[in-house]
């Protein structure tokens, strides 16, 4: 299929994160806003907002963040930002979308923990106001932040739940704090009812996957060390928990060094519910669009696989069953021409 037909087909998206997914004008509009400056043209802003081509690793690749963590500390940008990345997605016909932050992120300029959320919410409700598409809310506790502050986080947001925001991930610092250290707060998120997905596996340690699973974590972002571990790929199958795979994203922070350290093949051919995600458009310079045409080309992936993936991201989607339903028809209408 050429660029244009992989634009126009209807897809989902699980894993794409609010603060790594900014168009450049929306950062400049939220730099206004506090008069921050920025550099003139959109190239050099464009060195600042993305990962180097050289990232050595996760951490690397984490630093592009504070960049933008102080454009996002008022209810209006957040509103814009959520907003801004709905309309992206949206333009490239995703038919649904979890849009993740952390709120410890954006308290800084006085907004409570609920409050970054809800005006999260507010953005993406006025995004479907106007664009084809349903976009949701996840909040993130970040792995290097004590329990207590993430536990606070989720407690204070499960009563957002079911409105606008619909469930909860753990992201940031794998290397220097595993899943084991994060189980209180992930405890406490399930205790809530939060439904969860996790960031393992960026780092070389299959461990951090294997204990997510244990914990009853029904998904797991990028999952990329399990490529060579056909044990772990097996119980990944055995527990019907869903890959959120994030192929540009995995080269950057040589979570995977080469395409054969990608697990995509292995889970595939293991029967496992594996999603095409972006994680972060700016950040990984990439889009949904992309992403697909960089499977097509390295794994020859069809307009079947493609349908299948957005089913399983569907199933594993933290809406109703009925909302469900409405998009799996949907798909199904849009891939009707190419299957
Ligand atoms: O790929 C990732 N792995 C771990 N953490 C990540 C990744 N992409 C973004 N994050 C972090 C940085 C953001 O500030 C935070 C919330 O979106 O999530
Ligand atoms: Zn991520």
């Amino acid at each position: 299929m050429d660029f244009d037909t992989l634009h126009a087909l209807g897809k989902t998206e699980l894993h794409c994160h609010l603060d790594g997914s900014l168009s450049l004008r929306c950062i400049r509009q939220l730099a206004k806003m506090i008069n921050r400056p920025l550099p003139a043209s959109d190239d050099a802003l464009r060195q600042l907002v993305q990962a180097p081509a050289d990232s050595e690793n996760l951490a690397d690749y984490l630093k592009t963040f504070d960049f933008v963590a102080p454009l996002l500390q008022t209810k209006k940008a957040l509103q814009l930002a959520a907003f801004d990345v709905v309309a992206q997605a949206a333009e490239e016909n995703v038919r649904y979308i979890e849009i993740r932050f952390a709120p410890a992120f954006s308290i800084s300029g006085g907004l409570s923990l609920s409050e970054a959320t809800e005006a999260v919410i507010e953005g993406l409700h006025q995004a479907m106001t106007k664009f084809d598409i349903v976009a949701k809310a996840l909040v993130c506790g970040m792995r290097q932040l004590p329990n207590a502050d993430n536990q606070a986080m989720f407690r204070a947001n499960a009563a957002l739940l079911g409105n606008g925001l619909v469930g909860g991930d753990f992201a940031g610092n794998e290397a220097d704090f595993p899943t084991s250290v994060c189980a209180p707060a992930i405890k406490t998120a399930q205790a809530l009812g939060v439904p969860l997905t996790f960031h393992a596996g960026e780092c070389h340690c299959p461990q951090n996957i294997a204990e997510a699973i244990f914990l009853g974590i029904p998904r797991i972002g990028h999952a990329t060390a399990c490529f060579d571990q056909p044990d772990l790929i097996q119980k990944i199958v055995q527990t019907h928990t869903t890959i959120e795979l994030c192929l540009t994203s995995n080269l950057q922070t040589k979570a995977a060094r080469s395409l054969d350290e990608f697990p995509y093949q292995a889970l595939k051919a293991a029967g496992a519910a594996i999603t095409i995600n972006t994680d972060n458009r700016t950040v990984s310079n990439t889009t949904l669009t992309h992403e697909y045409e960089l499977y097509q080309t390295y794994f020859k992936t069809t307009a079947a696989d493609f349908l299948a993936f957005n089913l399983n991201a569907i199933n594993a989607a933290f809406i109703s069953e009925p909302a469900k339903q409405t998009l799996r028809n949907r798909l199904q209408q849009d891939y009707a021409a190419f299957l």
